[in-house]
């Protein structure tokens, strides 16, 4: 008999808000190649030097501020999702996550999956727009786990999600409700995705022009414009703009006082979103001279996001469910 499951993968989080938790995961995730794409002989000494001397400090206060009782929202988010999407299987698939950096790793649950009796995965990073440093890495990592294993299951992989329908679907019924429900009509919103150094683009990574593509299907169901800004700058090199802090502080000189950004690039609402976004962003504009801000929350595992999410995979799994 065989048995097929599905691996949900997000990008990873600390296990603690404190500095030595941090320090620890960045550690890994910067070190990653598909990240940082300098040669580690060069890049090492500075990750090792200035930026973990100085980072985690700062960034475990910003995790501090959105910790929950059950841990990191990213954390909390994605197992969130992957319950709900269990119970829509009837017990046929396995619903599992994984986190590419930190823990659960991918390679724990692989392991625990093909202990279980699964053999057959499919492996679904959370990421709707494609890119070297998210999506390649997460499947860079379970072939490496892969290639540990004797008796390796069979794999499938989900493929980027960004203009399925169903993805714009979801985005649109979940921006809908979220706008209904705000005391105030926005005279802009704004899609704030993660940026990226702008050379990776130049060099072929398709992210930044399906960022740009989701958007353009929003604005599409949405009937209104829909401004696209990339967030959280890293390093000195170039990064695709416009930036989100930059906007959101220019706006209000334009004559725009009231915002909702939303964040369409994060499956699940972690610290770039509440805290880079809903704090830091809210206090840029406000400062701007800006008068009300919204900050949509992302799909997470809202009843539009888990029929987007058991869509996909149906449509993945077909043969495997039988
Ligand atoms: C959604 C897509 C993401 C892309 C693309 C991405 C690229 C990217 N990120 C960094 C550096 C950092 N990112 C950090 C946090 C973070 N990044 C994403 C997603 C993407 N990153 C998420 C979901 C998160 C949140 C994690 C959480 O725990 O909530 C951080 C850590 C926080 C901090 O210290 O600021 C860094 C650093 C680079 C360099 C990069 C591409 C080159
Ligand atoms: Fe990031
Ligand atoms: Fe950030």
């Amino acid at each position: 008999m065989s048995r097929a499951a599905v691996l949900l993968i997000n990008l990873g989080t600390p296990d603690a808000p404190d500095a030595a938790s941090v320090r620890r995961y960045l550690a890994e995730f910067l070190s990653d190649p598909r990240v940082v794409e300098i040669p580690q002989l060069l890049w090492q000494p500075i990750l090792r030097g200035p930026i973990l001397l100085t980072r985690p400090r700062k960034s475990a206060h910003a995790y501090a501020q959105v910790w929950t009782e059950e841990g990191s929202p990213l954390a909390v988010n994605t197992r969130a999702a992957a319950a709900a999407l269990a119970g829509r299987f009837g017990g046929r698939v396995t619903v599992d996550w994984a986190m590419r950096y930190g823990r659960p790793s991918i390679a724990a649950r692989l392991a625990a999956l093909g202990e279980a009796g699964c053999d057959r995965i499919l492996l679904a990073p959370l990421y709707p727009q494609y890119c070297a440093a998210t999506t390649a890495t997460a499947f860079d990592c379970a072939a490496e786990a892969l290639g540990r294993m004797r008796a390796q299951p069979a794999i499938r992989t989900l493929p980027p999600y960004f203009d399925d329908p169903a993805y714009i679907a979801a985005l649109e019924a979940s921006t809908r409700r979220q706008l209904a429900a705000l005391d105030f009509e926005p005279d802009l919103l704004i899609a704030s995705f993660h940026g990226m150094p702008e050379r990776t683009r130049d060099l072929g990574d398709p992210y930044h022009a399906q960022s740009l593509e989701t958007a353009r299907l929003m604005e599409e169901a949405l009937g209104r414009e829909v401004r696209v800004t990339f967030q959280s700058r890293f390093g000195r090199a170039k990064w695709l703009g416009p930036a989100t802090d930059d906007v959101l502080k220019s706006l209000p000189s334009q004559g725009i006082r009231k915002v909702a950004v939303m964040t369409p690039g994060f499956s699940a609402d972690c610290l770039e979103t509440i805290e880079e976004i809903g704090i830091r962003g809210r206090d840029d504009f406000i400062a701007g001279g800006g008068q009300k801000f919204a900050r949509l929350a992302c799909l997470n595992a809202s009843e539009e996001a888990i029929k987007l999410y058991e869509n996909l995979i149906r449509r993945e799994l077909a043969g495997w469910m039988e």
